[in-house]
Protein backbone atom coordinates (compact mmCIF):
# COMPACT_ATOMS: atom_id res chain seq x y z
CA UNK A 1 0.00 0.00 0.00
CA UNK A 2 1.16 3.30 -0.83
CA UNK A 3 1.85 5.72 1.95
CA UNK A 4 0.13 9.11 1.81
CA UNK A 5 2.69 11.90 1.16
CA UNK A 6 4.11 13.34 4.19
CA UNK A 7 2.07 16.61 5.27
CA UNK A 8 5.82 18.33 5.93
CA UNK A 9 9.03 17.34 3.97
CA UNK A 10 12.71 19.62 5.71
CA UNK A 11 15.29 19.09 3.41
CA UNK A 12 18.89 20.48 5.07
CA UNK A 13 16.77 23.40 7.44
CA UNK A 14 19.11 25.60 8.34
CA UNK A 15 18.75 29.00 9.80
CA UNK A 16 21.64 30.98 11.31
CA UNK A 17 22.00 34.33 12.79
CA UNK A 18 25.31 35.98 12.37
CA UNK A 19 27.61 33.30 13.34
CA UNK A 20 24.80 31.48 15.57
CA UNK A 21 23.56 28.43 14.27
CA UNK A 22 19.63 28.27 15.73
CA UNK A 23 18.58 25.38 13.28
CA UNK A 24 21.44 23.16 12.08
CA UNK A 25 20.74 21.04 8.63
CA UNK A 26 17.30 19.61 9.59
CA UNK A 27 15.48 16.97 7.56
CA UNK A 28 13.05 15.01 8.53
CA UNK A 29 9.14 14.33 7.44
CA UNK A 30 6.37 14.48 9.24
CA UNK A 31 3.91 12.82 8.66
CA UNK A 32 0.01 13.80 7.78
CA UNK A 33 -2.36 13.38 10.76
CA UNK A 34 0.74 13.30 12.72
CA UNK A 35 1.12 14.43 16.55
CA UNK A 36 4.73 15.52 16.20
CA UNK A 37 6.16 17.41 19.39
CA UNK A 38 9.71 18.92 19.48
CA UNK A 39 11.52 18.97 22.86
CA UNK A 40 14.32 20.75 24.31
CA UNK A 41 16.14 23.46 26.43
CA UNK A 42 15.90 27.00 26.57
CA UNK A 43 17.97 28.28 23.45
CA UNK A 44 18.10 25.11 21.49
CA UNK A 45 16.58 26.38 18.78
CA UNK A 46 12.52 24.97 19.01
CA UNK A 47 11.39 28.28 18.15
CA UNK A 48 13.17 29.11 15.28
CA UNK A 49 12.59 25.89 13.53
CA UNK A 50 9.19 26.56 14.31
CA UNK A 51 8.92 29.92 12.55
CA UNK A 52 10.59 28.25 9.43
CA UNK A 53 7.28 25.75 9.45
CA UNK A 54 5.36 28.08 9.93
CA UNK A 55 6.25 30.67 7.54
CA UNK A 56 7.21 33.26 9.90
CA UNK A 57 10.63 33.23 8.77
CA UNK A 58 12.89 32.16 6.19
CA UNK A 59 15.69 29.36 6.08
CA UNK A 60 19.11 30.41 5.06
CA UNK A 61 19.73 27.34 3.78
CA UNK A 62 17.31 24.20 2.98
CA UNK A 63 13.79 23.59 1.49
CA UNK A 64 10.57 23.09 2.81
CA UNK A 65 7.58 21.07 1.43
CA UNK A 66 4.05 21.01 1.85
CA UNK A 67 2.32 17.24 0.46
CA UNK A 68 5.03 17.88 -2.29
CA UNK A 69 4.86 21.01 -3.01
CA UNK A 70 7.76 23.86 -2.09
CA UNK A 71 7.06 26.46 0.22
CA UNK A 72 10.32 27.52 1.25
CA UNK A 73 9.50 31.17 0.33
CA UNK A 74 5.61 31.27 0.98
CA UNK A 75 4.64 33.58 3.59
CA UNK A 76 2.85 32.88 7.04
CA UNK A 77 -0.73 33.92 5.53
CA UNK A 78 -0.71 32.08 2.61
CA UNK A 79 0.23 28.88 4.30
CA UNK A 80 -2.66 26.43 5.34
CA UNK A 81 -1.74 26.59 8.79
CA UNK A 82 -1.84 27.61 11.98
CA UNK A 83 -0.14 28.62 15.05
CA UNK A 84 -1.29 29.21 18.84
CA UNK A 85 1.69 30.72 21.14
CA UNK A 86 1.87 30.95 25.12
CA UNK A 87 1.20 34.17 25.02
CA UNK A 88 -2.53 33.71 23.48
CA UNK A 89 -2.65 36.59 21.50
CA UNK A 90 -6.54 37.29 22.11
CA UNK A 91 -8.01 39.98 20.97
CA UNK A 92 -9.06 41.27 24.59
CA UNK A 93 -11.68 44.10 23.26
CA UNK A 94 -13.77 41.55 21.22
CA UNK A 95 -16.05 38.50 22.09
CA UNK A 96 -15.44 35.16 21.93
CA UNK A 97 -17.37 34.89 18.93
CA UNK A 98 -15.51 38.17 17.22
CA UNK A 99 -11.93 35.95 17.88
CA UNK A 100 -12.90 32.36 16.70
CA UNK A 101 -14.14 34.14 13.72
CA UNK A 102 -11.37 36.30 12.62
CA UNK A 103 -9.35 33.85 10.52
CA UNK A 104 -12.86 33.50 8.42
CA UNK A 105 -13.77 37.56 8.49
CA UNK A 106 -10.73 38.04 6.50
CA UNK A 107 -10.95 35.35 4.04
CA UNK A 108 -14.63 36.99 3.29
CA UNK A 109 -16.80 34.24 4.86
CA UNK A 110 -20.31 35.52 5.35
CA UNK A 111 -21.82 36.43 8.59
CA UNK A 112 -24.13 33.83 8.84
CA UNK A 113 -21.88 30.69 7.81
CA UNK A 114 -18.97 32.10 10.02
CA UNK A 115 -21.20 32.53 12.98
CA UNK A 116 -22.58 28.36 12.70
CA UNK A 117 -18.56 27.90 12.17
CA UNK A 118 -17.81 29.58 14.98
CA UNK A 119 -20.44 27.69 17.48
CA UNK A 120 -18.98 24.36 15.82
CA UNK A 121 -15.48 25.24 17.05
CA UNK A 122 -16.74 25.95 20.17
CA UNK A 123 -18.45 22.60 21.00
CA UNK A 124 -14.96 21.16 19.11
CA UNK A 125 -13.28 22.88 21.63
CA UNK A 126 -16.03 21.66 24.58
CA UNK A 127 -17.13 25.65 25.22
CA UNK A 128 -20.68 26.08 26.02
CA UNK A 129 -22.46 28.13 23.14
CA UNK A 130 -23.25 30.89 24.97
CA UNK A 131 -19.75 31.76 25.55
CA UNK A 132 -20.30 32.93 21.83
CA UNK A 133 -21.29 36.75 22.45
CA UNK A 134 -19.02 36.88 26.13
CA UNK A 135 -16.18 39.29 26.10
CA UNK A 136 -12.76 36.98 26.41
CA UNK A 137 -11.70 39.26 29.52
CA UNK A 138 -14.32 37.52 31.41
CA UNK A 139 -12.90 33.94 30.28
CA UNK A 140 -10.71 31.90 32.53
CA UNK A 141 -7.28 31.08 31.91
CA UNK A 142 -8.65 27.33 30.23
CA UNK A 143 -11.22 28.99 28.89
CA UNK A 144 -9.08 31.54 26.91
CA UNK A 145 -6.79 28.25 25.94
CA UNK A 146 -9.82 26.99 24.14
CA UNK A 147 -10.76 30.10 22.72
CA UNK A 148 -7.34 30.41 21.47
CA UNK A 149 -7.67 26.92 19.63
CA UNK A 150 -10.92 27.21 18.46
CA UNK A 151 -9.48 30.59 16.64
CA UNK A 152 -6.53 28.51 14.97
CA UNK A 153 -8.94 25.91 14.00
CA UNK A 154 -11.47 28.67 12.51
CA UNK A 155 -9.22 29.16 9.46
CA UNK A 156 -9.72 25.21 8.76
CA UNK A 157 -5.91 24.97 8.95
CA UNK A 158 -3.82 22.10 7.56
CA UNK A 159 -1.14 22.01 10.17
CA UNK A 160 -1.51 23.36 13.52
CA UNK A 161 1.86 24.69 15.56
CA UNK A 162 2.14 24.97 18.68
CA UNK A 163 4.52 26.77 20.72
CA UNK A 164 5.02 26.21 24.51
CA UNK A 165 0.92 27.02 24.74
CA UNK A 166 0.45 25.39 28.20
CA UNK A 167 3.45 26.82 29.75
CA UNK A 168 2.00 29.30 31.70
CA UNK A 169 -0.34 27.28 33.21
CA UNK A 170 -0.96 25.47 36.52
CA UNK A 171 -0.54 21.77 36.99
CA UNK A 172 -3.75 20.80 37.37
CA UNK A 173 -5.11 22.71 34.22
CA UNK A 174 -2.00 21.87 31.95
CA UNK A 175 -2.93 17.64 32.52
CA UNK A 176 -6.60 18.32 31.55
CA UNK A 177 -5.64 20.45 28.73
CA UNK A 178 -2.94 17.92 27.89
CA UNK A 179 -5.82 15.23 27.58
CA UNK A 180 -8.21 17.58 25.75
CA UNK A 181 -5.35 18.69 22.85
CA UNK A 182 -4.87 15.04 22.83
CA UNK A 183 -8.81 14.39 22.03
CA UNK A 184 -8.96 17.43 19.45
CA UNK A 185 -6.38 16.04 17.31
CA UNK A 186 -8.14 12.79 17.30
CA UNK A 187 -11.22 14.08 16.51
CA UNK A 188 -9.60 16.32 13.85
CA UNK A 189 -7.53 14.42 11.88
CA UNK A 190 -5.15 17.45 11.33
CA UNK A 191 -1.24 17.00 11.52
CA UNK A 192 -0.38 18.93 15.01
CA UNK A 193 2.93 20.15 15.60
CA UNK A 194 4.08 20.97 19.11
CA UNK A 195 7.27 22.58 21.01
CA UNK A 196 7.49 22.51 24.69
CA UNK A 197 9.91 22.36 27.34
CA UNK A 198 8.68 19.18 29.02
CA UNK A 199 8.96 15.53 27.59
CA UNK A 200 6.27 14.73 30.40
CA UNK A 201 4.22 16.86 28.70
CA UNK A 202 5.19 15.33 24.89
CA UNK A 203 4.83 11.85 25.90
CA UNK A 204 0.90 12.13 27.19
CA UNK A 205 0.25 13.46 23.69
CA UNK A 206 2.59 12.77 20.75
CA UNK A 207 2.77 10.19 17.80
CA UNK A 208 6.55 10.76 17.69
CA UNK A 209 9.03 12.99 19.96
CA UNK A 210 12.52 14.65 18.73
CA UNK A 211 14.64 15.79 21.29
CA UNK A 212 16.62 18.90 20.19
CA UNK A 213 20.00 20.03 20.85
CA UNK A 214 21.68 22.75 20.10
CA UNK A 215 20.04 23.03 16.10
CA UNK A 216 19.78 19.24 15.61
CA UNK A 217 17.91 16.21 16.44
CA UNK A 218 19.35 14.03 19.23
CA UNK A 219 16.46 11.17 19.01
CA UNK A 220 13.77 10.82 17.32
CA UNK A 221 11.04 8.13 18.70
CA UNK A 222 7.99 7.29 19.61
CA UNK A 223 6.93 8.05 23.00
CA UNK A 224 7.44 4.55 24.36
CA UNK A 225 11.07 4.58 22.33
CA UNK A 226 12.39 8.05 23.48
CA UNK A 227 11.94 6.60 27.47
CA UNK A 228 12.80 3.00 27.07
CA UNK A 229 15.61 3.85 24.74
CA UNK A 230 17.30 7.01 25.07
CA UNK A 231 20.46 7.07 22.82
CA UNK A 232 22.28 9.50 25.26
CA UNK A 233 22.21 10.95 28.58
CA UNK A 234 21.32 14.07 27.42
CA UNK A 235 18.09 12.61 26.15
CA UNK A 236 17.88 10.52 29.38
CA UNK A 237 17.82 13.96 31.32
CA UNK A 238 14.12 14.97 29.87
CA UNK A 239 13.02 11.78 31.97
CA UNK A 240 12.74 13.54 35.21
CA UNK A 241 14.65 11.58 37.68
CA UNK A 242 16.10 8.72 36.45
CA UNK A 243 19.29 6.20 37.07
CA UNK A 244 22.83 6.63 35.15
CA UNK A 245 25.29 4.85 35.93
CA UNK A 246 28.84 4.84 34.76
CA UNK A 247 30.04 1.64 34.08
CA UNK A 248 33.90 0.65 35.25
CA UNK A 249 35.92 -1.45 33.33
CA UNK A 250 38.92 -2.07 36.01
CA UNK A 251 39.92 -5.51 36.86
CA UNK A 252 39.06 -6.49 33.15
CA UNK A 253 35.30 -6.86 34.28
CA UNK A 254 32.39 -4.19 33.68
CA UNK A 255 31.05 -3.10 36.94
CA UNK A 256 28.11 -1.06 38.05
CA UNK A 257 30.19 1.98 39.45
CA UNK A 258 30.59 0.71 43.15
CA UNK A 259 28.11 -2.05 42.69
CA UNK A 260 29.61 -4.86 41.85
CA UNK A 261 27.45 -6.49 39.54
CA UNK A 262 28.48 -7.97 36.63
CA UNK A 263 26.92 -6.03 33.62
CA UNK A 264 25.63 -7.32 30.69
CA UNK A 265 27.66 -6.77 27.35
CA UNK A 266 27.86 -3.45 27.16
CA UNK A 267 28.30 -1.15 23.78
CA UNK A 268 28.08 1.69 25.66
CA UNK A 269 29.49 3.36 28.97
CA UNK A 270 26.33 4.36 30.60
CA UNK A 271 23.53 2.73 31.86
CA UNK A 272 20.11 4.34 32.31
CA UNK A 273 17.78 2.43 34.67
CA UNK A 274 14.24 3.58 35.13
CA UNK A 275 13.54 4.37 38.52
CA UNK A 276 10.59 2.16 38.57
CA UNK A 277 13.04 -1.14 36.78
CA UNK A 278 14.50 -1.23 39.89
CA UNK A 279 12.68 -2.98 42.69
CA UNK A 280 12.98 -4.62 46.31
CA UNK A 281 13.58 -8.30 45.95
CA UNK A 282 16.18 -10.20 44.38
CA UNK A 283 14.53 -11.85 40.97
CA UNK A 284 16.29 -13.44 38.45
CA UNK A 285 18.60 -10.42 37.65
CA UNK A 286 21.15 -9.12 39.22
CA UNK A 287 20.53 -7.68 42.68
CA UNK A 288 22.26 -5.35 45.42
CA UNK A 289 22.36 -4.51 49.03
CA UNK A 290 21.35 -0.96 49.60
CA UNK A 291 20.64 1.57 52.50
CA UNK A 292 17.25 3.49 52.16
CA UNK A 293 18.25 7.16 53.30
CA UNK A 294 15.32 8.91 51.75
CA UNK A 295 11.15 7.43 50.85
CA UNK A 296 9.13 10.11 49.45
CA UNK A 297 5.51 9.48 48.81
CA UNK A 298 4.06 10.40 45.80
CA UNK A 299 0.51 9.24 45.70
CA UNK A 300 0.16 5.76 43.89
CA UNK A 301 4.33 5.43 43.73
CA UNK A 302 6.42 5.61 46.67
CA UNK A 303 10.24 6.71 45.85
CA UNK A 304 13.17 5.33 47.85
CA UNK A 305 16.43 6.85 47.83
CA UNK A 306 19.10 4.19 47.82
CA UNK A 307 22.84 4.17 48.48
CA UNK A 308 25.14 0.83 48.13
CA UNK A 309 28.61 1.27 48.44
CA UNK A 310 29.13 4.90 47.17
CA UNK A 311 26.28 4.66 44.76
CA UNK A 312 23.04 6.69 45.23
CA UNK A 313 20.17 5.06 43.32
CA UNK A 314 16.42 5.97 43.00
CA UNK A 315 13.93 3.31 43.08
CA UNK A 316 9.65 3.84 42.70
CA UNK A 317 7.65 1.19 43.71
CA UNK A 318 3.74 0.89 43.65
CA UNK A 319 2.11 1.54 46.98
CA UNK A 320 1.21 -1.32 48.74
CA UNK A 321 3.41 -3.94 50.46
CA UNK A 322 6.59 -3.36 48.55
CA UNK A 323 6.86 0.18 49.86
CA UNK A 324 6.73 -0.90 53.30
CA UNK A 325 10.49 -0.39 53.96
CA UNK A 326 11.63 2.26 56.23
CA UNK A 327 14.75 4.94 55.81
CA UNK A 328 17.69 3.26 57.65
CA UNK A 329 17.05 -0.07 56.30
CA UNK A 330 19.26 -2.42 54.11
CA UNK A 331 17.33 -4.75 51.60
CA UNK A 332 18.02 -6.58 48.49
CA UNK A 333 16.63 -4.43 45.10
CA UNK A 334 16.91 -5.82 41.86
CA UNK A 335 16.70 -5.26 38.43
CA UNK A 336 15.88 -7.25 34.93
CA UNK A 337 19.21 -6.06 32.74
CA UNK A 338 16.70 -6.36 29.69
CA UNK A 339 15.50 -2.72 31.16
CA UNK A 340 18.61 -1.41 30.99
CA UNK A 341 19.63 1.56 28.16
CA UNK A 342 23.30 1.50 27.32
CA UNK A 343 24.29 5.31 26.10
CA UNK A 344 28.07 6.43 24.79
CA UNK A 345 27.97 9.63 25.93
N1 LIG B 1 16.42 36.83 15.94
C1 LIG B 1 17.50 36.27 16.49
N2 LIG B 1 18.71 36.87 16.41
C2 LIG B 1 19.81 36.32 16.94
N3 LIG B 1 19.84 35.14 17.58
C3 LIG B 1 18.68 34.48 17.69
C4 LIG B 1 17.45 35.00 17.16
N4 LIG B 1 16.48 34.11 17.43
C5 LIG B 1 17.05 33.09 18.09
N5 LIG B 1 18.38 33.30 18.25
C6 LIG B 1 19.34 32.39 18.90
O1 LIG B 1 19.18 31.09 18.36
C7 LIG B 1 19.24 30.10 19.38
C8 LIG B 1 17.95 29.30 19.41
O2 LIG B 1 16.91 30.13 19.89
P1 LIG B 1 15.39 29.65 19.95
O3 LIG B 1 14.57 30.78 20.45
O4 LIG B 1 15.02 29.05 18.67
O5 LIG B 1 15.48 28.51 21.07
P2 LIG B 1 14.32 27.79 21.88
O6 LIG B 1 14.72 26.36 21.96
O7 LIG B 1 13.02 28.08 21.25
O8 LIG B 1 14.42 28.47 23.29
P3 LIG B 1 13.25 28.81 24.35
O9 LIG B 1 12.77 27.47 24.83
O10 LIG B 1 13.97 29.57 25.40
O11 LIG B 1 12.21 29.58 23.63
C9 LIG B 1 19.51 30.84 20.66
O12 LIG B 1 20.90 30.80 20.91
C10 LIG B 1 19.05 32.24 20.39
O13 LIG B 1 19.77 33.17 21.15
Amino acid sequence: MALPPPALTLTGLTKRFGSKTAVDDISLDIRDGEFFTIVGPSGSGKSSLVRLLAGLDTPTTGRLHLRGTDITEVPANRRPTAMVFQSLALFDHRSVGQNIEFAMKMKGVPQAERRARALDLLRLVRLPEDYYPRPVTQCSGGERQRVALARALGSDPEILFFDEPLSAIDYRLRKTLEVELKELHQRTGKTFIYITHSLEEAMVMSDRIAIMRTGRFEQIGTPDEIYRRPNSRFVASFMGEVNILEISRTKGTPHFADLDLPAPQAPGAFAVLRPEALSPGAGEGPSFDALVTQKLMLGSRTQFHLRAGNTALIAEVAAGPRSALEVGQTARFGFDPADIAWVDS
